[in-house]
Formats: structure tokens, sequence, C-alpha cells
């Protein structure tokens, strides 16, 4: 099997390791703007060859992922055209699917690509940052053309459940109407939200000297990478808008409960986002994996962490990481302890408690 990449930041890098680590014989190329880094990946074994463009060398690749951000990607269709043969699968791996679909349909290449977007990945962006198990358990969504040959969808979505993610085929038009409300106007509001308060603190910068865990939680992807989500948004104008005019309306009305001090309504916008927050899957298959984590009051003195973990090992329970939050709301120190997985927090609560401690779950 051949596999080509055009774009290796974090998402291709991740793919291209989960395919190397499944299909250790495969071969893989890859071509991204920032040479450096497949060089890199080159030097850890992740990928074989660097072609000195998008050329002769993807012609005979039996998958081609497009991995470099959205517009940059539907770019690359026109090249690849003459290039590919008749079964080659293309896919992109772009936050938005409506506007490469268009593209694909304009140059009749409908029954080559089947969009894919994988629902990981987080701020970070670089082939540094990417890893193999970054979509493993991730829902992938697949989006084909209509005009795929019999058993191409089934092809693809059997290669990405082999890489361990969790296929999905939605219609292009869907996605982008869900992905403008779960993730394009989350970024809207959480990079907004950072610059209103930048420009509403103190001469002296107090709001930023106390932003605490809540505002840190909700503009953790404000980080993100600014070109990525200039063409993300350029890409799915009309879906964002819409729900953004809704967010305002319901924005403008929260304002006007607050002046008019209506506590029920407050109390009921505050009940019913705890419910239906509560009611998102716990685990696996998020934009983010699963962290399985408790947080435990710590008495400030020497060994403390030491005979916390020694509590664990003794049971058996591995831990993923641990350690002392110091910006944080609460009173004494506070230990951040991750585990590996849910009966592995579970079980550590359960023991701690019984030695005493204070347990918090999130
Ligand atoms: N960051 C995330 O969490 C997720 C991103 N995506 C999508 O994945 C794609 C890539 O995003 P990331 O890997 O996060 O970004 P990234 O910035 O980590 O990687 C992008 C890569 O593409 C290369 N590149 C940029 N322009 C190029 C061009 N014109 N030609 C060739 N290579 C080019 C860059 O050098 C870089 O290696 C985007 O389309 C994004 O919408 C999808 C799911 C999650
Ligand atoms: O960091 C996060 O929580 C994300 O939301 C990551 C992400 C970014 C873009 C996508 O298209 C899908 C997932």
């Amino acid at each position: 099997m051949k596999t080509g990449f055009i774009g290796l930041g974090l998402i291709g890098g991740s793919i291209a390791r989960a395919v190397r680590h499944f299909y250790p014989d495969a071969e893989i190329i890859a071509y991204s703007r920032t040479r450096a880094s497949v060089e890199q990946a080159v030097a850890d074994g992740v990928v074989d060859r660097i072609p000195d463009g998008v050329g002769e060398d993807f012609a005979d690749c039996d998958y081609i992922f497009l991995c470099a951000p959205v517009s940059s990607n539907a770019k690359y269709l026109e090249q690849l055209k003459p290039l590919i043969h008749s079964s080659c699968i293309i896919t992109d791996v772009g936050s938005t699917k409506t506007d490469i679909h268009e593209k694909v349909t304009e140059l009749g290449m409908e029954e080559n690509f089947i969009g894919g977007h994988p629902m990981a990945g987080s701020e970070k962006t670089g082939y540094a940052n990417s890893k193999r198990i970054l979509i493993e358990n991730a829902y992938y969504m697949i989006t084909p053309t209509g005009k795929n040959p019999d058993g191409a969808v089934d092809r693809y979505r059997n290669f990405v459940a082999s890489l361990k993610a969790l296929p999905l085929v939605v219609d292009y038009r869907t996605h982008d109407y869900v992905t403008a409300g779960i993730s394009h106007l989350p970024h809207i509001i959480a990079s907004s939200l950072v610059n209103l308060v930048k420009d509403s603190d103190t001469e002296n910068g107090l709001m930023k000297l106390v932003a605490a865990g809540g505002f840190k939680d909700i503009t953790r992807i404000a980080s993100s990478s600014p070109e990525m989500w200039e063409q993300i948004c350029m890409t799915n104008r009309k879906n964002i808008s819409s729900i953004l005019g809704d967010y305002i309306v319901s924005l403008t009305q929260i304002q006007k409960e607050l002046d008019n001090a209506e506590q029920g309504s407050i109390y009921h916008l505050f009940e019913t986002s705890r419910d239906y927050r509560n009611s998102l899957p716990a685990k696996g298959s998020g934009a983010l994996q699963p962290i399985y984590e408790l947080y435990c009051d710590m008495v400030d003195e020497a060994g403390g962490i030491a005979t916390l973990a020694t509590i664990l090992a003794s049971n058996q329970i591995s831990l993923k990481n641990i350690g002392i939050i110091h910006s944080r709301e609460f009173i004494e120190a506070v230990l951040r302890i991750e585990f590996y997985d849910e009966q592995a927090m579970v079980q550590a609560a359960d023991i701690l408690r019984k030695h005493r401690y204070v347990i918090y779950e999130r």
C-alpha cells in the first residue's frame, strides 16, 4: 500500500504515524510547506521519502491525504487530477467540507474523492505535536460524493477503522452545519472572549493575573492557529453566521434577564445547560481524548506525594501524570492525578477516600 500526504502537521503527522504503526510495510511519502518537519518524519521512520513537489511520485498512491489548511487542500486537487490512477482515493482532513466538495464537483473528481474529518486534535500545531494515538477512539467523519464507485466508501471506512478511529458517514452539508455549532462557533466565542478581557482589563492587568480555571477551560482553543481558523471560518460563513446570530439573540435575552433581575430565568439557564452538558458522552469519540483525573487536597508536608503514590502503587494502580496545581482557586495545595482509564480512576478515588484523603471528581 502506498499513501501520500500533502501537509504534515499535527493531523497529517498523527495519521501518518498511525498508518506507519498499523501498516509497517506501507510506503509513505509526504510533501509539506515546512520541509524540516518532513525531514524529521523521515528521521523518525514515519515517512519513507520526500517528493520535490506534488508530481509523479503521487501517481501510484492508493490513498492521498490532504492535510494542509482547508483552502490550500482545495488548491491541490487540480494538480492531482491528471496524476492519479482510477482506484486512488483522495481524501482530506479539513474542518469544513462543502467548499472542497464543490471544488471536487467543478473538477469532475467525484469518483476519486471522499472527504474526511477526524474529530480529534488540539490548539497545538505542527508535526512536533503529532501523536499516533491522536485519532484513536475519536469519531472520524467521512463525506462521500455520491459518485464514488461501489466499494470505495467501504474500503475507506475500513481503512479509517483500521487506524482505530470511529468512522461516521455523513452528508457534507450536514457536516458543515453540525461543526459550525460544536466547533467553529465555540472557537469564535473563545477568541472574542479573550479579546474582550484583554480590552477590558484594569491598567495593572488584574484580570489577566487572576484569570482562573473557568476562564482558562473555555478559552484554551483561543491558542489555536490563526491561519487555520481564518480558512475554516471563510469556508463555512453561512452556517457560522446563522448560529452566531442565534447565539447573539440568546446573549441579548440573558442581558435582559439580568437587567430585569429575572432570577428564575437565570437559574433556568444554568440548570438546563448543566443537565445537557452532563449528558454528553463521557468518554471516547470527542474532539479531545478522554481525561481520567482526580483532584486531591494535600497537606503541605514533605513526602506527601510519595505517600499517596505509594498507596496507589501498592494497589497496582498506574499513574499517567501527577502534579501540584499552582494557579488555582483551591485553598489548600491541590494535587492533580491522571489515570490511564476510568476503572483505575474510580478505584483510586475509593482507596484514597478510605485513607481519608479529600477527593474531588470532575
Ligand atoms: N488542529 C486540529 O485540531 C484539527 C485540524 N483539522 C484540519 O487539519 C488540517 C491541518 O491542520 P493541523 O494539522 O492542525 O495544522 P498544522 O499547522 O499543524 O499543519 C499544517 C501543515 O500543512 C503545511 N502547509 C500549510 N500550507 C501548505 C501548503 N500550501 N502546501 C503544503 N503544505 C502546507 C504546514 O507546513 C503544516 O505542516 C486543517 O485543514 C484543519 O482544518 C482537523 C481536525 C482537527
Ligand atoms: O482542541 C480542541 O478541542 C478542538 O476543537 C480541536 C479541533 C479543531 C478543529 C477540528 O476540526 C476538530 C477538532
